[in-house]
C-alpha cells in the first residue's frame, strides 16, 4: 500500500497533513502517534471509508477511492469501536459477515470453523456477544476481520482492553498471518508492541515525524539516552529537567531516563547529582524515539 500527499481537513483543522507512506507486503507495520495525531483519520481514508481532501492512495495496486469497493473485499479492518452485533452470537456474527462478503455456504462453514478453532473461540461460539468482556470482544473482532482471508489487515488499537496473555496471543496471530503473506497495519499506543513491529510510522499533529525499521529508528535517534540511578531519583526529576542540555526526563522504576541532544549533558548532570548517584549512557528504546519525535507538539 502507498499513500502520497494524503491530506484531510475538517474545516480549519488539518487532521492529516500531506503524509507519504509505503507498507511492504507481509510486514507488521506499526502506526504510532499521540491521541488526535490523525492515525484513525488516515486509516479511514486508506480503507475508502472517508474521502481525502487531497492526495493519492493505492491499496494492493488499486486506487482508492475509485476502486474502494473491490479493495474492501481484500482488506480486513478492525475498528477501535466494536463492529460486532451485540444481540447475535459469535457464530451468527461470523455467518452474517460471510454473507455480506458473498461467501458460498460450504466455504462459509469451513472458514467459520477454521477461525473459531484458530482463535480458541469454540467455547464462546453460541454465546451472545453483548455481555462479553472487552478482551473477548477484541479477540472475536480480530477473528471476524480475518474470516475472508484479507491480503491487508488494518487494526486500529486492536489490543486495548486486552489482558497481557491475550495480547501476547494476538501478537502471535499477527506474526503468523504476516508469515503467510498478510500485510498488517497496526495502530497502537503501547511501546512494547511498537518494538515488535518490522517497521514503524510515527505521526504527530497530522504529519509523519519518524518512519523506518525499528532498529534503524533507534540508531538514528539524535538524542543520547542517559540513565541516572543509585538513590532517591524522584526529587531529581525537576532538577535535571531544568538543565539546558536536557530535553526530557522520565522515571522508570528506580532510575531516571534522560534525553539530550547536547554532548555536555552527562557533565552537567554529574554537577548537580548528589554523591552516590551515577549517570551512564544506555541504548535507545522505541519509547525514546517516540518521545523525541512527538515532543515538539507538546512543547508547543
Ligand atoms: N469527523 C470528524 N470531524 C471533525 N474532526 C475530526 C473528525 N474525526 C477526527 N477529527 C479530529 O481530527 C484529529 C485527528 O483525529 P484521529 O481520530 O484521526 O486521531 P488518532 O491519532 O486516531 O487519535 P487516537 O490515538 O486518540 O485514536 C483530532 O483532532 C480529531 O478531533
Amino acid at each position: 500500500m502507498t499513500v502520497e500527499g494524503l491530506t484531510k481537513q475538517f474545516g480549519a483543522l488539518t487532521a492529516v497533513d500531506g503524509i507519504d507512506m509505503s507498507i511492504r507486503r507481509g510486514q507488521v507495520h506499526g502506526f504510532l502517534g499521540p491521541n488526535g495525531s490523525g492515525k484513525t483519520t488516515a486509516i479511514r481514508m486508506m480503507c475508502g471509508l472517508m474521502q481525502a481532501s487531497r492526495g493519492n492512495i493505492s491499496v494492493l495496486g488499486m486506487p482508492v477511492p475509485e476502486q474502494a469497493a473491490i479493495v474492501r473485499r481484500h482488506v480486513g479492518y478492525m475498528t477501535q469501536r466494536f463492529s460486532l452485533y451485540e444481540d447475535m452470537t459469535v457464530r451468527e456474527n461470523m455467518r452474517f459477515l460471510c454473507q455480506v462478503h458473498g461467501m458460498k455456504r460450504q466455504r462459509r462453514r469451513e472458514r467459520i470453523s477454521e477461525v473459531l478453532e484458530q482463535f480458541n473461540l469454540e467455547p464462546l461460539t453460541h454465546q451472545r456477544v453483548g455481555p462479553m468482556s472487552g478482551g473477548q470482544k477484541r479477540r472475536i473482532a480480530l477473528a471476524a476481520a480475518v474470516l475472508t482471508q484479507p491480503e491487508l489487515l488494518i487494526l486500529d488499537e486492536p489490543t486495548s482492553e486486552v489482558d497481557p496473555n491475550t495480547r501476547r496471543e494476538m501478537w502471535e496471530h499477527f506474526f503468523n498471518l504476516a508469515q503467510q503473506g498478510t500485510t498488517l497495519l497496526v495502530s497502537t499506543h503501547l511501546m512494547d508492541e511498537a518494538e515488535r513491529c518490522h517497521h514503524l510510522t510515527i505521526m504527530n499533529q497530522g504529519r509523519i515525524v519518524a518512519d523506518g525499521a525499528v532498529m534503524a529508528l533507534k540508531q538514528s535517534l539524535p538524542n543520547q539516552v542517559l540513565e541516572v540511578k543509585g538513590g532517591e531519583v524522584t526529587p531529581m526529576v525537576p532538577v535535571l529537567a531544568a538543565l539546558d542540555s536536557v530535553s526530557h526526563v522520565s522515571q522508570v522504576g528506580i532510575a531516571l531516563r534522560v534525553l539530550s541532544t547536547k554532548n555536555s549533558a552527562r557533565h552537567d548532570i554529574l554537577e548537580v547529582l548528589p554523591s552516590g548517584m551515577s549517570v551512564e549512557p544506555v541504548a535507545a528504546s522505541i519509547e525514546d524515539v517516540f518521545v523525541q519525535a512527538t515532543s515538539e507538539g507538546r512543547r508547543a
